[in-house]
């Protein structure tokens, strides 16, 4: 079956979605805190995280330092419920602003997928010890939904 990768539009059309969702983010005043200016490195490594949990090349491992980087990078943030939202909601508007695949099940994978990695990133952002992050160590792979 298609990787939700090449159902997307593969490289391009994340690079796309990445770039606008990433500045919307930081125009947003309740974002914007947390992020300040930007990182230079911030688009690459959403690029490279999403391309491998959805199916594509697996960069991040490889390049980027996998799930444990992802862990470091959001401990002590301490992010809100309400910015956690925020996140997700422009994830979601940015897929629609670029005009990914608007097909329900692909949008349900996104959704679930946005859902899903925001707890993990909101739980790590509060851990004051290891045994309070998430138990998820390992780069999610996201798939198409089963049907129940
Ligand atoms: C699906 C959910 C998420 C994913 C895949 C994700 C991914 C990432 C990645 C890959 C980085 C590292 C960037 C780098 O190496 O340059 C990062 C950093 C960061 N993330 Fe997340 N993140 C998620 C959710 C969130 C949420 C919900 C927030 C807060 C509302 C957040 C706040 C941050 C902050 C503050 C940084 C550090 C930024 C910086 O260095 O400028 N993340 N995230």
């Amino acid at each position: 079956m298609t990787s939700l990768y090449d159902h997307a539009g593969g490289a391009e059309a994340l690079r796309r979605f990445i770039d606008v969702f990433y500045s919307t983010l930081l125009e947003d005043p309740v974002l914007q805190p947390l992020f300040g200016k930007g990182s230079p490195t911030h688009v690459e490594a959403l690029i490279a995280f999403d391309t491998e949990v959805f199916g594509g090349p697996d960069d991040f491992t490889r390049d980027w330092g996998g799930f444990q980087h992802i862990i470091d990078v959001h401990r002590g943030h301490r992010i809100t419920e309400e910015q956690r939202q925020r996140f997700a909601d422009l994830y979601l508007a940015a897929a629609d602003t670029v005009g990914l695949p608007d097909d329900e099940p692909f949008r349900r994978a996104l959704r679930e997928h946005v859902d899903f990695g925001t707890e993990v990133a909101y739980q790590n952002s509060h851990a004051e010890t290891d045994d309070q992050l998430h138990p998820l160590r390992t780069m999610p792979k996201w798939d198409w939904p089963q049907e129940k």
